[in-house]
């Protein structure tokens, strides 16, 4: 088996990479530096040389607010990559493993979303991503298209991360409470990816008992809440761990409070019931994640 990462300097793609080595996997990390995820003369290369098993595409246009002013640059990454990287699989036989978000859904459904719930992007981040994710579906057959939401991590830039920089600087801080999500760590996503590549792998060569299944598989936090309620979350385990000496006054306000470019769904929480089934991987819980961070890798940053 031999991985090869895009995104590597995303919070993703560093949390793969930390796994992949500690894991002893054979991979390839490609960042934006190294390659353009578009460019599929430098990828076609280090796919045949590496003898490349399965790619996944970490690599994505995350800024939501932005995107609304740069639709031009967020669909060359997120729909122009992901296709480009499909056919490249396809070409080579391989699977890809592509994240997606929970920004695809319109988020008017009051019970968790399922896979083949009907889609209704509500910006330009979320309408490229799921282009990104239709692209895949037509252009190779071996596809994971793996939906997240509400990624947080020791890296990158992240909600978890905004409030508690946000909490040195305020004394006060006003936070939606009608958005409901599930937030994930990105280290649990990384897990999640890397156990099904090796299930596929396994499939691939014909081991017994393993079966490849292809397709759309949901994978989030195990529990739902408000955005305040996980800023909330956040202040109490940095709190506890010492990280934060004193905390701000929060304040529940809504959405028309917070006015931002981009729409965002005021409900996103996804079901991930199907990669439970189908590969054995748990949602990710992330009031745990929250207190190993504190408690760890927060502390140096
Ligand atoms: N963050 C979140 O809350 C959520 C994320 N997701 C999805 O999860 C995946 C990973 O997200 P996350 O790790 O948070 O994202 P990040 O923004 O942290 O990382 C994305 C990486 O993609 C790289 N990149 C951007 N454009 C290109 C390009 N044209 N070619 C090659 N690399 C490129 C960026 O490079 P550079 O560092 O140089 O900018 C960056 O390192 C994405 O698909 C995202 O849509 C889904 C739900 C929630
Ligand atoms: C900083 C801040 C944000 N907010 C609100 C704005 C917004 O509605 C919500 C979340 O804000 P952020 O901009 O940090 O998060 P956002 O960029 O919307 O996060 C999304 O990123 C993309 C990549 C995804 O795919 C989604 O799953 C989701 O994680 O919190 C406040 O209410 N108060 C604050 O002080």
């Amino acid at each position: 088996m031999h991985l090869l990462v895009t995104g590597a300097n995303g919070q993703l793609g560093q949390c793969l990479a930390d796994r992949l080595s500690k894991q002893n996997i054979p991979h390839t990390l490609l960042s934006r530096q190294d390659a353009d995820i578009n460019d599929t003369v430098v990828l076609e290369k280090l796919v045949a040389d590496k003898c490349v098993t399965a790619i996944i595409n970490a690599a994505a246009y995350t800024a939501v607010d932005k995107a609304e002013s740069e639709p031009e640059l967020a669909k060359r990454v997120n729909e122009g990559g992901p296709m480009a990287l499909a056919k490249l699989c396809s070409r080579f036989d391989i699977p890809l493993l592509h994240v997606s978000t929970d920004y695809v859904f319109d988020g008017n459904k009051q019970t968790p979303y399922v896979e083949t719930d009907q889609t209704g992007p509500t910006g330009v981040y979320g309408q490229t991503k799921l282009n990104g994710e239709i692209a895949v579906q037509r252009h190779c057959r071996k596809h994971i298209i793996l939906r997240t939401a509400w990624v947080f991590s020791e890296y990158g830039n992240n909600f978890l991360k905004t409030m508690l920089r946000l909490a040195k600087e305020r004394d006060t801080l006003g936070v939606v409470g009608d958005q409901v999500g599930c937030p994930t760590y990105a280290g649990d996503i990384a897990e999640a990816l890397i156990s099904i590549a090796q299930q596929l792998h396994k499939a691939e060569q014909n081991k017994s008992g393993t079966k490849a299944h292809y397709g759309v598989y949901h994978y989030a936090g195990n529990e739902a809440v408000s955005w305040y309620r996980f800023a909330e979350a956040i202040f109490a385990v940095a709190q506890r761990a010492g990280i934060l000496v004193t905390i701000p006054v929060l304040n529940e306000i809504n959405t028309a409070a917070y006015p931002t470019p981009a729409k965002r769904p005021g409900y996103s929480v996804l079901s991930s019931a199907k990669i439970e089934a189908d590969y054995n991987v748990r949602p990710s819980n992330w009031r745990v994640a929250c207190e190993r961070l504190s408690n760890g890798l927060l502390r140096k940053g």
